[in-house]
């Protein structure tokens, strides 16, 4: 039984109690003052009875007529309470008597006639005096039996207790019924605070309290607990693309799945978004948790059935074990995130068990955040340009701009480094606001040299976060207008995974670049899951084919980049083959139809001036 039940039953009994006894001395006094009031009642009465009989009764009393005073008497055959009346003359001389029952009718003594009433355990007497023109003759005694007044007393107090005790059996139901609904809200609160409603597992508390017990128990039996961080991959994409209610509904299939290629002792929670929890724990001849892991990734290869539409979903999984990797659970949980952090680097779809390497390295990001951090303001950063070439006339056509970072402390950090650390710490908007305003200026100047004649457009990158920065449209004709490049001359690249992230905010964002003139491009085409109709309804100029595919030429890449090429002619779209390294790449990909390539083949990113030296020579090669 659980302590805050056996407290609630105490409470209301206590509740009761305390009712019980208030209404049982409201009730007791209730029938002291009835039974006050009614003895205050039967003396009025008896007094004005006695008051009749005197003023019916003077004139026996003068002529000492006894038999008239006895008829007098009689009157009182009425008053069932009367027991015995007696009419005395002067000098206390008994004239007439009445009785009922063999009562004796009452002798007034010196104590009655001095208070005009007197009450014992069973009965009432009362005296008047008989006056005739203010001189008194005699006097009229009368004794009432107090039955009548105790039986209406106990009919009295039977009804007032009767009322209190049913009050009180109200007082319990309510309070009974009271208490279920209390009950019933404290579950549904406990509810709420432990499960995660869409799936039923049990949450992010849930979760903290059962790691920290398994931990403290782990700790008693010198075992060890498995933590296995589980992040579905491109499940906002899912989201995205199908809608919420299938999002949730993928969420309640992959939790059962997961469910059911865990043990019953390993405990799974979800602790939000697409992100689950695996507790193992670890005692002799237990399977390693890396095999968990595997079981898990193996659990989710087989497709999810969405109402009548299959769909795939891959996890990360990050790793980690108490005590080997941490000993407290906030630690512990740090581990496996970077772990499966690591994981996503590493291509998703896989999992990666913990080691002090990995937290070296979380280290030299956060150090290297804090140096991009400086370096964008020390204004540390620069360009380099890549040409895009025409491989029946070697000319330049386009050039895209690429940022460089030489950091004093840390070296040449390539780019693949850190604008994804941009990206992920928000500063991929004042970086990706550099870069356009930088590449905007120096195509400005090139075209003030008459540079770009045969150039139709400088490229700059979007990141996925830029697309979502709400002033980026009011930023670009800033920078257009202040550099005075024609916005035709500027080209954005989006990659197919940034545009399908979020693909209604993106169309809209894509029909402004275009009003306001501006060419778009989609880049690391054939990697980002776009159907044919979202590419329809993009108001897009190129398709980049993704190197994978290009330098793939000869294997299923080739198949690839010829599809995407077709796809491109067929929807009155540019074409442009990245990362071509050698000839026979150039040589498939314009065999093909794809006339302009970007590659180490033809050129790397260079620095601005020796593209000045190349837009000077027109052409690239001999
Ligand atoms: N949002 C922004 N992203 C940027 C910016 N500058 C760069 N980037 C992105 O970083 C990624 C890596 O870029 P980088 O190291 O500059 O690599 C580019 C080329 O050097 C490379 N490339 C081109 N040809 C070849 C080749 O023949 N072989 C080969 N191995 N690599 C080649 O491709 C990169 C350009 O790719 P893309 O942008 O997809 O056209 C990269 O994703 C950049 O986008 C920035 O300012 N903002």
């Amino acid at each position: 039984m659980n302590t805050p039940r056996v407290l609630g039953r105490r409470l209301t009994l206590v509740n009761m109690i305390t009712a019980g006894a208030a209404l049982l001395v409201a009730s007791l006094a209730l029938i002291g003052y009835q039974y006050v009031s009614l003895r205050g009642a039967l003396v009025d009465d008896l007094r004005t009875q006695a008051r009749i009989i005197g003023s019916n009764s003077s004139a026996a009393l003068m002529f000492g007529d006894s038999r008239a005073g006895e008829e007098t008497l009689q009157a009182l055959v009425y008053a069932r309470s009367v027991t015995g009346a007696a009419i005395f003359g002067s000098g206390m001389r008994p004239l007439a008597s009445y009785r009922t029952g063999g009562v004796a009718p009452p002798a007034p003594g010196a104590e009655l006639l001095a208070h005009g009433h007197s009450f014992s355990w069973q009965q009432l007497d009362v005296v008047e005096p008989v006056q005739v023109n203010g001189q008194p003759i005699g006097y009229v005694a009368i004794r009432a039996s107090l039955d009548g007044l105790y039986t209406r007393l106990a009919t009295y107090a039977g009804l007032t207790l009767g009322v209190a005790l049913c009050s009180l059996a109200l007082a319990w139901l309510l309070v009974a019924s009271m208490r279920g609904a209390v009950r019933r809200a404290e579950a549904h609160l406990h509810f709420l605070a432990h499960v995660d409603p869409v799936t039923g597992l049990p949450n992010r508390n849930e979760f903290n309290e059962r790691l920290a017990f398994e931990m403290a128990r782990a700790r008693r039996h010198q075992a060890s607990v498995g933590l296995l961080l589980l992040d579905l991959d491109n499940f906002k994409v899912v989201n995205d693309t199908l809608g919420h209610d299938r999002g949730d509904l993928l969420l309640q299939r992959v939790a059962a799945r997961l469910q059911q290629a865990l043990r019953a002792t390993d405990i799974i929670c979800r602790l939000g978004g697409d992100e689950f929890v695996v507790i193992v724990e670890q005692g002799a001849g237990d399977p390693e948790v890396e095999q968990v892991a595997a079981r898990i990734l193996l659990a989710l290869q087989a497709p999810f059935d969405l109402e009548g539409q299959q769909h795939y979903v891959t996890a990360s999984v990050g790793v980690s074990q108490y005590p080997r990797d941490a000993d407290d659970a906030r630690s512990l949980v740090r581990t496996a995130d970077t772990a499966m952090y690591h994981a996503k680097n590493r291509g998703k779809n896989d999992f990666q068990v913990f080691h002090s390497d990995m937290a070296a390295r979380a280290h030299k990001r956060m150090r290297m955040e804090a140096e991009l951090r400086r370096a964008l303001q020390a204004g540390e950063l620069h360009l380099h340009y890549q040409p895009q070439v025409d491989v029946a006339t070697r000319r330049i056509v386009g050039l895209e701009a690429l940022a460089r970072w030489d950091c004093p402390g840390l070296g040449a950090v390539p780019p693949s480094e850190f604008i994804p650390l941009a990206e992920e710490s928000g500063m991929i908007v004042p970086l990706g606001r550099w870069v356009l305003e930088a590449a905007c200026r120096q195509a400005a100047a090139w075209r003030a040299a008459g540079l770009l004649a045969g150039v139709d457009h400088i490229a700059v990158n979007l990141s996925a976060r830029q697309t979502k920065d709400e002033g980026l449209m009011d930023e670009i004709r800033r920078v257009l207008a202040a550099t005075g490049l024609p916005p035709q001359l500027l080209e954005l690249e989006i990659t197919e995974g940034v545009l399908m992230e979020n693909v209604h905010a993106n169309i809209a964002l894509l029909h402004q670049i275009q009003q306001a003139g501006i060419h778009l491009s989609i880049d690391d085409f054939g990697t980002g899951y776009s159907s044919l109709s979202y590419l329809k309804r993009f108001p897009i100029d190129q398709l980049k084919i993704d190197r994978s595919f290009v330098q793939d030429c000869e294997g299923q890449g080739g198949a690839i980049a010829l599809a995407v090429i077709a796809l491109a002619r067929s929807l009155g779209l540019r074409v442009v083959a990245e990362g071509a390294e050698t000839a026979a790449q150039v040589e498939f990909v314009a065999r093909a139809g794809c006339a302009v390539v970007q590659g180490f083949y033809f050129a790397r990113p260079l620095p601005a001036g020796e593209i000045t030296l190349l837009l000077q020579r027109g052409r690239i090669g001999d």
